[in-house]
């Protein structure tokens, strides 16, 4: 038996109107990426302005792949986060400097990924379990087989990969996650795949209300 409730993250939020609209929609949490390779990476200026017009009770969480602790510092000076999630190589002491609550995003190639995870970042305030990808620290759009993931969870597990409206009520149902988490499966259409940093308000809706829709029939 899963939440009662799964928890929502629309993640790679780069303009104020995406976070306004995932706030109405009802997410939990909108995440900023802070990782300069990424198509969507924030300017701090644009995370001060979407974290001034975030509402309570929607936790605003950066996202850092192998930072510095100067780099974390230098956000956290100017932007409120609430929640940190660590992509890369961190380790549990580094992740845990900032007296702020963080999460630990691993990457899965099968089962022992995930099990050696849950003991290695046991002082996490969750696991975000994601694709593997090689080259890529996430944000791939991929999903990955979720029958590796194991019943026992010793931390709450967010699952993120490729979701979508479409296929996010199965996961649910099938997974039973204390969260889950999407960013290209809630972004504009463009000519070559999803317009990276733009969301679309009617994929955030709806991916929201498949969440919802599989809460109420389990
Ligand atoms: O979004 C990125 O470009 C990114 C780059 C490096 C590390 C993490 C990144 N994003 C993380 C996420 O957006 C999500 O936590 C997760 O990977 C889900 O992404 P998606 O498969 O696109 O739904």
């Amino acid at each position: 038996m899963g939440p009662v409730r799964t928890r929502t993250k629309i993640c790679g939020i780069a303009r104020v109107e995406d976070a306004l609209v995932a706030a109405d929609a009802g997410a939990d949490a909108i995440g900023l990426v802070f990782y300069g390779p990424s198509p969507r990476a924030v300017t701090l200026e644009q995370a001060v302005q979407i974290a001034e017009a975030v509402p309570a009770f929607v936790t605003l969480t950066g996202l850092f792949v192998n930072p510095t602790r100067m780099d974390v510092e230098q956000v956290l000076a100017r932007v409120p986060l609430d929640l940190l999630q660590f992509h890369g190589d961190e380790t549990q002491d580094f992740c845990g400097q900032f007296h702020r609550r963080w999460i630990k995003a691993v990457r899965v190639r099968g089962r022992d990924d995930i099990e050696s995870a849950f003991v290695d970042w046991n002082r996490a305030s969750g696991l975000l379990v994601d694709a593997y990808d090689p080259q890529r620290y996430g944000g791939t759009g991929q999903s990955f087989d979720w029958s590796v993931i194991p019943e026992q969870r010793p931390l709450p597990l967010i699952l993120a990969g490729g979701l979508n409206s479409a296929n996010v009520a199965t996961a649910i149902r099938q997974v039973q996650p204390w969260g889950v988490d999407v960013s290209g499966g809630v972004e504009a259409s463009g000519p070559e795949g999803t317009r990276k940093g733009i969301k679309d308000a009617a994929k955030i809706t709806e991916f929201l209300s498949e969440v919802n829709r599989a809460n109420q029939t389990d």
